[in-house]
């Protein structure tokens, strides 16, 4: 299971995309949605959108492998990435740096890779502000959030989407690829 972290803005869902295409040709990697309670056709990634009031429920009914709130919204990892997993596939989702110990808890620390997405503050801003998906309110408690945590350990590679778009997708595509045995020493 490979969880794409970093703070928002910094490029995940963008990075994401491109992965997705571009290994589209390869059976063995799996990039599943995810359920957010965000209106359908929202700009950004194309999520599975699920009504506030449903949420909790489905969470308690074991529709998610994970699930978390952010920025007012909640997010959930639909249970049948667990089957992928267990296929022996690579799923890569993105996920809230909060429940990476979670991933870890339920499939095992070594068959998680935690790749970090990594970013200044200004170029944070500057997405954020140019992706137009949040007000100013918004935004600010986003990037307020985005030292919130500190991703490091074994397991996490870091990828720095700090330059143009090419290089990050490079970058991150590399971190996908990458062997375990390599990754862990990241
Ligand atoms: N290397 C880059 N150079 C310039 N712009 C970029 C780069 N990477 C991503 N962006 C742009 O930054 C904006 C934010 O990217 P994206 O939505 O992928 O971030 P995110 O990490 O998924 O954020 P969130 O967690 O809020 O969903 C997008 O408009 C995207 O086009
Ligand atoms: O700050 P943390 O908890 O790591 O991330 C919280 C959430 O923020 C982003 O949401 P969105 O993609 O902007 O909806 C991430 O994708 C994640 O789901």
């Amino acid at each position: 299971m490979v969880l794409v972290v970093g703070p928002s803005g910094v490029g995940k869902d963008t990075l994401l995309d491109a992965a997705r295409e571009r290994l589209a040709q390869d059976k063995h990697f799996c990039f599943p949605r995810r359920c957010i309670t965000r209106p359908a056709g929202s700009v950004g990634e194309t999520h599975i959108p699920v009504r506030p009031e449903d949420f909790g429920q489905m969470a308690r009914q074991g529709a998610f492998l994970l699930s978390w709130m952010a920025h007012d919204l909640g997010y959930g990892i639909p249970r049948h990435v667990l089957g992928e997993v267990e296929a022996g596939k690579t799923v890569i989702v993105n996920v809230s740096r909060s429940v990476i110990s979670d991933a870890c808890a339920l499939v095992g620390q070594k068959n998680v890779r935690v790749i970090s997405i990594r970013a200044s503050s200004e170029a944070l801003r500057k997405r954020l502000k140019a992706r137009g998906r949040e007000d100013a309110l918004d935004i600010e408690r986003r990037l307020a959030r985005a030292s919130a945590y500190q991703v490091d350990g074994d397991h996490v590679v870091h990828v720095d989407n700090d330059t143009d778009l090419e290089t990050g997708i490079a970058r991150f595509i590399h971190a996908i690829e990458m062997p375990q045995s390599i990754a862990n020493r990241a």
